[in-house]
């Protein structure tokens, strides 16, 4: 636990981008949505669904057509065409992309555009094919995969390899558990969870969404000094944990219900 700061509400509260009264939906921030499958379609919705409720200028979904369809039926407010985009979320749920297919011109639409960018599940292989700076948010599994380690050793000392992947892979690492490790060039955080009720399938895709709309709402500070990703990053799993916390009243919850308890934990911040 060494060296890894506590990430409190106080800190967090000063990443939190409020639209001034000259914003418009462009300038406050677009996050592309490259996430879902035919066999995940919900994990669309649920990062979708969060990025909307943390705040955000304009969310485009862009994925196979029924996962489109249910995020339009859940968030008719997403737009589901291309367009301008400054910072993406890639790759929950995502399948596995083949070369010549829409998803795969997608992916790398994404990673060769030079904007900020969240890559989770499916996308983490992808970190050194990313030209703009990037948060990887891997579970222990998605971790061992990636630098080819074991998942019970990764488990054993966590914020070990939380800092060896984020300075070999050169990116913020969010190592997500209990207490979630981040570290990155703007410095190692830790957030315990407030909640263990958020060992949920669905919950590390609605983390996607909120750290998504956190990229494209601060798109120029990190313009100015990419390591913000890593605050921002920390920024993320403190308001997820809040609001899963907030959704259950110290029980069970949705992961629909934590995305619906994001505004009152960010306005409470
Ligand atoms: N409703 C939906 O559409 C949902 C879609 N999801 C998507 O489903 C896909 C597969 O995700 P999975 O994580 O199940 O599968 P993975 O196959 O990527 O990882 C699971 C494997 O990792 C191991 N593992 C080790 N430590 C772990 C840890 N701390 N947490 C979880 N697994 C650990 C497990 O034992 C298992 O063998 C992802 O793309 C994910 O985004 C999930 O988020 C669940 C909800
Ligand atoms: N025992 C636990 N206590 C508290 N939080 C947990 C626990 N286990 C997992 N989490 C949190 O739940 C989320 C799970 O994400 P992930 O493993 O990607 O699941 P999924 O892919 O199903 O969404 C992460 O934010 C993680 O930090």
């Amino acid at each position: 636990m060494a060296g890894y700061a506590e990430w409190t509400p106080e800190s967090a509260r000063d990443w939190i981008a409020v639209p001034t009264e000259w914003d418009d939906k462009y300038s406050h921030g677009v996050l592309g949505v490259i996430t879902g499958s035919v066999d995940y379609p919900g994990a669309a919705v649920i990062g979708v669904d969060a990025a909307l409720h943390t705040g955000v200028g304009m969310v485009r979904y862009l994925g196979p057509e029924r996962a489109a369809s249910l995020v339009l039926g859940q968030r008719p407010e997403a737009v589901t065409v291309d367009g301008r985009v400054q910072a993406w979320l890639v790759g929950s749920g995502m399948e596995d992309v083949t070369d010549d297919s829409l998803a795969s011109a997608r992916l790398w639409t994404a990673l060769e555009s030079g904007n900020p960018l969240v890559l989770d599940a499916g996308a983490i292989g992808y970190s050194d094919d990313a030209e703009g700076p990037t948060v990887l948010t891997p579970h222990y599994g998605e971790l061992a995969r990636t630098l080819g380690a074991d998942a019970a050793e990764i488990a054993a000392e966590p914020e070990e390899w939380a800092g060896r992947a984020a300075r070999s892979l050169d990116t913020t690492v969010v190592l997500k558990g209990h207490t979630t490790w981040i570290a990155g060039p703007g410095g190692s955080f830790r957030v315990e969870a407030r909640t263990t009720w958020l060992a949920t399938a669905g919950t590390g895709d609605a983390l996607g969404g909120i750290l998504g709309a956190l990229l494209a709402t601060h798109a120029r500070a990190i313009a100015e000094d990419d390591s913000v990703l890593t605050q921002l990053a920390a920024t993320a799993v403190l308001l997820h944990g809040l609001a899963g916390s907030r959704a259950g009243a110290g029980g069970p919850f949705t992961v629909l219900g934590l995305n619906a308890a994001l505004p009152g934990v960010i306005a409470a911040l």
